[in-house]
């Protein structure tokens, strides 16, 4: 069990509206001290709602929103904190380093600039106007601003959106350093894989509401799918009418089938094609744990 001092941030019954529209419609939401959480959800979810109500920049209709058991605007709260939200709207002719500076003295123990730059891998870009940098490298200056206070909690609104995959990863390992520090991350992102590599626990949204939360594995557990993928003429249409086949795809030579009987369909696979081969059988990822919950949500609406 967590005491209250282990939670950092925390959304209770909290609603927002725009107008007619209901952007969060009772959402609980916790963050524990040292755990990065992954917000996932289609466009539109409320995931940069909720992001923007813990920092206080909007204000809940219902509901409170907490930062470090204070509200969100307060000060105290708000300088422990580091934010990388999608539109940064820096100014474009400060140097890489002048920006840092900036940023770090609105902070009380801020991080030196070497650090700062070495933890975001912005060290050689440090002598640069922000505004001559590639998206890429901006977006890596916006998470060394994010991380140069010293933060105990940041918020990183889908940070990796325009790096190519080796900026990526080391933004993966500068996070996962920041977490071993015991500093707390709100991620949201629409890249499956980054959840899947980086968060100890995952939130699904979808129209304004928490449809489920836990650790990955225990996500991927709510939906018992198997992947199972082989070299077959078999007709995808035809198999993915096979009894618990939950979808069959052809990718070129290979047929890609989805199951909750993986067993069952394979015995069926190999009857049905002796020359079936480069066989693999793998268990559900996040990808289809989110795309099944998220379908459910649809089809549940759409019969509403
Ligand atoms: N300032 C605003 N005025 C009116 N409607 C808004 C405003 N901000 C958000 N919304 C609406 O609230 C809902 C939730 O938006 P939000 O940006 O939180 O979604 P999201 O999950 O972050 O989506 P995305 O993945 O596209 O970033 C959407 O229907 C959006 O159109």
């Amino acid at each position: 069990m967590h005491t209250s001092s282990d939670v950092v941030a925390r959304l209770c019954g909290v609603v927002k509206r725009y107008g007619h529209l209901t952007a969060l419609d009772g959402v609980d939401l916790v963050l524990q001290r040292g755990e990065l959480l992954a917000v996932l959800g289609p466009n539109g979810a409320g995931k940069s709602t909720s992001i923007s109500l813990l920092l206080g920049l909007i204000r809940p209709d219902g509901g409170r929103a907490e930062l470090f058991g204070m509200d969100p605007q307060q000060i105290d709260a708000r300088r422990r904190i580091g934010v990388m939200l999608q539109s940064a709207m820096l100014p474009l002719t400060l140097r890489v380093g002048e920006l840092l500076r900036l940023v770090a003295s609105y902070y009380p123990n801020p991080r030196t600039l070497e650090e700062s730059a070495a933890l975001a891998g912005v060290t050689d870009l440090l002598q640069r106007p922000y505004g001559k940098l590639s998206g890429g490298q901006q977006r890596r200056v916006q998470f060394a601003l994010a991380l140069c206070g010293r933060p105990e909690l940041v918020f990183l609104d889908e940070p990796t959106v325009g790096m190519d995959i080796d900026a990526r990863r080391k933004l993966w390992s500068a996070m996962r350093a920041l977490v071993a520090e015991g500093c707390s991350v709100v991620l949201t992102t629409h890249y499956l894989e980054e959840a899947e590599a980086l968060a100890q626990r995952v939130v699904v949204m979808a129209k304004g509401r928490v449809l489920s939360e836990g650790s990955v594995d225990a996500l991927r557990a709510q939906v018992p799918l198997a992947r199972i993928r082989c070299v077959t003429d078999l007709d995808a249409t035809a198999v993915s009418t096979w009894p618990q086949v939950t979808s069959a795809e052809r990718e070129g030579v290979r047929l890609r089938i989805s199951t909750g009987a993986p067993e069952n369909v394979l015995r069926r696979l190999l009857e049905a094609d002796a020359s079936l081969c480069e066989l693999e059988v793998q268990r559900a990822g996040l990808a289809e744990a989110f795309t099944e919950l998220t379908r459910e949500e649809n089809a549940e609406q759409e019969a509403a």
